[in-house]
This record gives structure tokens, C-alpha cells and sequence, in this order.
């Protein structure tokens, strides 16, 4: 963690980032940045577009750089993508860089809030389940490695999340003097 007044939020793939960055953000008075919707504004493509014409290693390259970009700002909720982890630069960038928050959901958790979405291209396939276990099995350490706080969405309806994980936050958040 470090002095940057920055909530930063990664996790797997539906564990709700994307969901609980705009609560987050409204919360403690942040600007809400969100890393796959800066890539695909910089590009003018979908992720999975993306990862269509450039390959994984293309989208990551991109992801790396506006993770890098963004960071250089302060007071911001950034939303990051399940796999940005991976890019042992990423995680130092987001280790000085701000509040690191691991959203925690299990596989089948996954798998249930991500029913019928078409968007996630590594998800484009039958074995969803296997899929999330192997990509589990990988990432959970990076997420760890990263993490000022761990949180279990899985505790909570989605209606409820945001509140839970403010009222986790809250007496961090002032222990450890980060608000201006
Ligand atoms: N307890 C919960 N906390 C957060 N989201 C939940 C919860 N229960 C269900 N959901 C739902 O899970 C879905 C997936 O969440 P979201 O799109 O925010 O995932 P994500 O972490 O941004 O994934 P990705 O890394 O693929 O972008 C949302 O529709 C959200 O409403
Ligand atoms: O888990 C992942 O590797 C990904 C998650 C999404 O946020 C996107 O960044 C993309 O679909 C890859
Ligand atoms: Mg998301």
C-alpha cells in the first residue's frame, strides 16, 4: 500500500468489479476509472474484438500500458480486468500505487453470476467450469500477493455487496491515513 489516494479493485472474472467500483467511488468521493472500458475507448474495440485480432498477448500489452497510464493519477476507484494480475510490472504498479482490494469469488460463484454472458472471451467455451478452476489456481496467489484487503463477495446478494465492502473499508481507510 502507499500514500496514492487510490481504491484499486482486482479479483476473477465476475467477482464484481465492475459492479462495485461505481458504489465505491460515489462512497468516498473518487473519480471511477475502469481499465477494459479505457482499453476499449483508446481503441474504439470490444475486449473480445480485441482479443479476435491482436491475441491475448496484443490485449495485454494494451492493458499494461493504460493500467500504467491511469495510475498516474490520484483519487481514483480503478477497476481493473480478472487477468491483470498476471504482469508482475502490473502488480508492483498497483502495489505503490494505491488500496489494493481483492474481490474474492469461488469458481461456482463465477460460473453462476456469469450465466448467458457472451462478452468474456476466455470464458467463449463449454468447459466454463475447468476454465475458472484453472484460471483460480494461478491467479488467487497474484491476487494475494497484491491484496491490502480481501473480501468475500460471496457473503452477500448483489444488492448488498457495496454496503458490505464500505463498511469493511471505511475503518482501514482512515486507519491508515489515506484520505487527504
Ligand atoms: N455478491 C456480489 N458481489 C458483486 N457482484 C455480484 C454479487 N452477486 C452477483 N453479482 C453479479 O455478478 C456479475 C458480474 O460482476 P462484474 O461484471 O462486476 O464482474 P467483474 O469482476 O467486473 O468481472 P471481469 O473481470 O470479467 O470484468 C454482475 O452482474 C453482478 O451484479
Ligand atoms: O480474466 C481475464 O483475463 C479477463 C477479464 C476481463 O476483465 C477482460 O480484461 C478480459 O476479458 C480478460
Ligand atoms: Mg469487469
Amino acid at each position: 500500500m502507499n500514500p496514492a489516494r487510490n481504491l484499486i479493485l482486482v479479483g476473477p472474472t465476475g467477482a464484481g468489479k465492475t459492479h462495485l467500483g461505481p458504489p465505491l467511488a460515489a462512497h468516498f468521493g473518487l473519480r471511477l476509472l475502469d481499465l477494459d472500458a479505457a482499453v476499449e475507448a483508446d481503441t474504439g474495440m470490444r475486449v473480445a474484438a480485441l482479443f479476435e485480432r491482436e491475441g491475448e498477448a496484443g490485449f495485454r500489452a494494451r492493458e499494461h500500458a493504460m493500467l500504467h497510464a491511469l495510475l498516474e493519477d490520484g483519487d481514483i476507484v480503478l477497476v481493473t480486468g480478472g487477468g491483470a494480475v498476471l504482469d508482475p510490472r502490473n502488480r508492483e504498479r498497483m502495489r505503490t500505487r494505491g488500496f489494493v482490494v481483492h474481490l474474492q469469488a469461488t469458481p461456482a460463484q463465477q460460473l453462476a453470476r456469469l450465466q448467458g454472458d457472451r462478452s468474456r472471451p476466455l470464458l467463449a467455451r463449454a468447459d466454463r467450469a475447468s476454465v475458472l478452476e484453472a484460471m483460480a489456481r494461478v491467479r488467487t496467489p497474484l491476487y494475494a500477493e497484491v491484496a491490502d484487503l480481501a473480501f468475500d463477495t460471496g457473503r452477500f446478494d448483489a444488492g448488498d455487496a457495496a454496503t458490505g465492502l464500505i463498511n469493511a473499508l471505511e475503518p482501514l481507510w482512515k486507519r491508515n491515513g489515506v484520505p487527504a
